[in-house]
């Protein structure tokens, strides 16, 4: 029996709070789930959201999938209504999906008190709407809301909306944790239960939400006692905590259970399209997210770094590369000499061999850690130090002559504070001296040191400052704290973070500032003038 994977992220995905998808982000997302290779896409509910009625218009002539087949989501008919006569119902009709999943109660008691009707009405809403769907050529699947809850509470009840699913002509029904409150042996325990009910020929899926933190445990548990459809998201959006993630359910199922689940090679794939994904939602990715968030494969522990010297699946559950992640070393006072070569060799440095070296660069990275720097988050600021120790120095761009910074409100309280910086500095056989205004002082700098290299160095007009971070790091001082000042830059092509700690935020700015345009320079390629 093949084994469906039905993702959902642009139907129970976009029910997250705060995530707001447009007909052309779902027009977007659509490909890259077929391109992951899931079985099906639930497009929304159309005929209730009209932004879901004009994705289904528009995808007919707008998506070619290759490999998913589009389903349409909606509820089953209304009370003492008639399938065919069901405005709702017949919009899924027209939504011309070829598989529409009905969402059914499966709890007794949200029949009686939210649909306020009986049971056996409720079975019968179940039995019409499936009949008139399947009537009219389509494959109906039918979700059975509150399943597990209403299981506990009245399993009869429960298996026998299930059943009267199946009877009717559904080609699949999905159990819901529609509250997410299960727990993996529970969810075990009920579906082999129903498997058993229903006979080895029906095909049982599992939809998952994670208030629980056990979306993903649940949905293998259901897999483990028969399920063979699971639903999830991607990157486990989805209302309230979530839903089950898919990426991480299809991951676990394939590589370590060896079974295929996705069409094509889309797991090698995976990363990229998680983070894809993440950018049209407009939802950061999250690092630690199993498999293809930045840290899964991210190694801190000098320890680690050791043991991942002699070989790398001493430390890593499986191969980075299988899911299109990658294994990265990260700098800290954690670090030991393994660590300063493993990152070395990132970066491109061969230090096998020289302990003395490596045990240098290690004490000078824990001394830096402990004055407030951080290099995890830096890394363009650790490759400027290997530069120092084994790279013949950091490339002499520019020297500083000086360097101040003006803050100044004229006028009455409510008027805005200008800044004003000068900066004086050597470049190109040229004693340079340059001024530039901003809203404060960070940025008066900034301004003031890009124009006084802008001639010399043109290639920094494509450098740009996308991100600044401050933290007072001995907070009891209050303001005579010790500052960190983290810089992320871009140049288009690629970024890179620098760090700079000093007794003020001007101070380590101006420290971060200077390595940033020193190491975006350095990687160019360009020579100092
Ligand atoms: C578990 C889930 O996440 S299911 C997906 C939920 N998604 C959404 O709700 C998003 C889209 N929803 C909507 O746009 C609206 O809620 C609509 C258009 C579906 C309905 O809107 P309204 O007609 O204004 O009704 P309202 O939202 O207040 O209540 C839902 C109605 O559906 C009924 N209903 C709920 N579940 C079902 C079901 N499985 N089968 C039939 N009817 C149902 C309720 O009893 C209620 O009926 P009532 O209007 O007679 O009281
Ligand atoms: C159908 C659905 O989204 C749920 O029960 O959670």
């Amino acid at each position: 029996m093949a084994f469906h994977v039905y993702d959902t992220t642009l139907r129970d995905g976009a029910q997250q709070e705060g995530m707001n998808l447009s007909v052309a982000d779902k027009l977007a997302i659509a490909p890259l789930l077929d391109e992951l290779g899931v079985g099906f896409i639930e497009g929304g509910w159309p005929g209730a959201v009209p932004k879901d009625t004009e994705f289904f218009a528009r995808a007919a002539t707008e998506l070619n999938l290759k490999h998913a087949v589009l389903a349409a989501f909606g509820a089953t008919r209304k009370v003492g209504v008639p399938a065919a006569d069901d405005p709702q119902v017949r919009a899924l009709l027209d939504s011309q999906a070829p598989v529409i999943t009905l969402v059914a109660k499966a709890d007794i008691r949200h029949v009686e008190r939210a649909l306020r009707t009986t049971g056996s009405e409720n079975l019968a809403m179940i039995t019409d709407t499936v009949r008139f769907l399947t009537g009219e050529g389509r494959r109906v699947f039918v979700d059975a809301e509150h399943f597990f809850d209403g299981y506990r509470y009245d399993a009869d009840y429960a298996v026998e909306c299930v059943r009267a699913a199946f009877d009717a002509g559904a080609e699949v029904v999905a159990l819901c944790d529609t509250n997410g409150g299960m727990l993996p042996d529970w969810v075990a325990e009920i579906v082999a239960k129903v498997r058993a009910a229903v006979g080895p020929d029906a095909v049982l899926g599992m939809h998952a939400h994670n208030d629980t933190g056990c979306a993903v445990a649940n949905t293998l548990a259901a897999v483990a006692a028969g399920a063979e459809h699971v639903q999830g998201t991607v990157n486990g959006y989805g209302e309230r905590t979530g839903n089950a993630d898919l990426i991480t359910v299809v991951a676990n199922v394939e590589l370590k259970h060896g079974r295929r689940l996705l069409a094509g090679h889309g797991l090698e794939e995976v990363t990229r399209i998680a983070h894809a994904i993440s950018e049209i939602t407009n939802i950061s990715p999250y690092g630690r997210q199993p498999y293809v968030g930045a840290s899964a494969f991210a190694h801190k522990a000098g320890l680690h770094a050791s043991a991942i010297k002699v070989d790398p699946d001493l430390y890593q559950h499986i191969d980075p590369t299988a899911v299109g992640n990658d294994m990265r070393m990260l700098i800290s006072d954690m670090a030991g000499r393994a660590s300063i070569e493993l990152k070395g060799r990132e970066l491109g440095f061969d230090l096998a061999g020289q302990g003395d070296t490596l045990g240098r660069i290690a004490t000078r990275v824990k001394q830096a850690e402990a004055a407030g720097y951080t290099y995890d988050a830096a890394d363009a600021s650790f490759e400027l130090m290997l530069l120092e120790e084994v790279g013949g120095g950091r490339p002499e761009f520019f020297s500083v002559e000086s360097w101040r910074t003006i803050v100044e409100r004229a006028g009455s309280r409510g008027t805005e504070a200008t800044a004003e910086a000068t900066v004086k500095l050597h470049a190109g056989g040229e004693r340079i001296v340059s001024t530039g205004e901003g809203n404060g002082p960070v940025n008066a700098l900034d301004h003031a040191l890009r124009q006084a290299l802008a001639r010399v160095y043109p290639e920094i007009a494509d450098f740009e400052l996308i991100d600044f971070k401050v933290r007072i790091l001995d907070q009891m001082q209050g303001t005579d704290a010790t500052t960190r000042v983290l810089i992320e830059s871009t140049d288009g092509e690629r970024s890179w973070s620098t760090v700079g700690v000093g007794p003020n935020i001007i101070e380590a700015s101006w420290e971060a500032l200077t390595d940033s345009i020193i190491f975006g320079l350095f990687c160019r390629g360009v020579a100092p003038r």
